[in-house]
């Protein structure tokens, strides 16, 4: 009998300690391939700390995240995931394309994908050549969402994607998520507001302040 695939990624019993005391958790949850889960909480509540956790950043105080089947470790996750956070990561001088180069060369790159086109579908077009300092607060964020168009990471943590976007900048979001599911990706979103996905309602974790 074939055993069936592991979840991409898993936590279990998954909380952050500060000072003794749980910003959140225990939290257990497994993110298949297609999968998409919404973390919701109000402000302070710990959800871009469960990025951090999940992104290695910080280590978790209990429980355990496991990454397609495996212990996570920088190692694991290194080109398995990606995560877009409130720093955009975007060097400030160089220009979108040259960021999305950046990223490529760092994480590879989807074949069948360019710099170009993936400007182009998040709305950028014309400005592939433009350093990013000059581009408004909305098409920055749209830059960095171009990196995940990219790079080949099966785990997208997008932490407040929607934050700086126009109606159409939220629908972008959106639609990459679409892609990335079924292309077999999976994602953890944050946000504290409400969100409307075109792919039906998403799975929802909710943490509590
Ligand atoms: N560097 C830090 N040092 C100490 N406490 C911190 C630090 N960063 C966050 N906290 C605390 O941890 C808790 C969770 O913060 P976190 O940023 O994860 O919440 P959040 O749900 O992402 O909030 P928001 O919706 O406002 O972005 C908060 O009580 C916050 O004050």
């Amino acid at each position: 009998m074939i055993s069936p695939a592991p979840p991409l990624l898993e936590a279990h019993a998954l909380s952050f300690l500060r000072q003794d005391e749980p910003v959140f958790g225990p939290l257990d949850f497994a993110l298949h391939p297609g999968e998409i889960a919404l973390v919701e909480g109000d402000n302070g509540s710990g959800k871009t700390t469960l990025m951090r956790v999940l992104t290695g950043m910080l280590r978790p105080g209990e429980g355990e995240v496991r990454l397609d089947g495996a212990a996570f470790s920088l190692d694991t996750m290194a080109g398995a995931v990606v995560f877009l956070g409130h720093h955009l990561g975007l060097k400030l001088d160089l220009s979108a394309r040259e960021n999305l180069r950046v990223s490529t060369g760092l994480y590879g790159q989807r074949a069948g994908t360019d710099e170009v086109s993936a400007l182009a579908e998040v709305g950028l077009a014309g400005f592939e050549d433009e350093p990013v300092r000059r581009l408004s607060a909305g098409q920055k964020k749209r830059a960095a969402l171009a990196r995940l168009l990219l790079v080949p990471a099966r785990v997208w943590l997008l932490d407040e994607p929607y934050a700086n976007l126009d109606r159409e900048g939220i629908a972008l979001v959106n639609r990459l998520l679409d892609g990335h599911a079924a292309r077999g990706g999976a994602a953890l979103v944050t946000s504290h507001g409400a969100v409307s996905f075109a792919g039906g309602e998403p799975r929802r974790i909710r943490l509590h302040a």
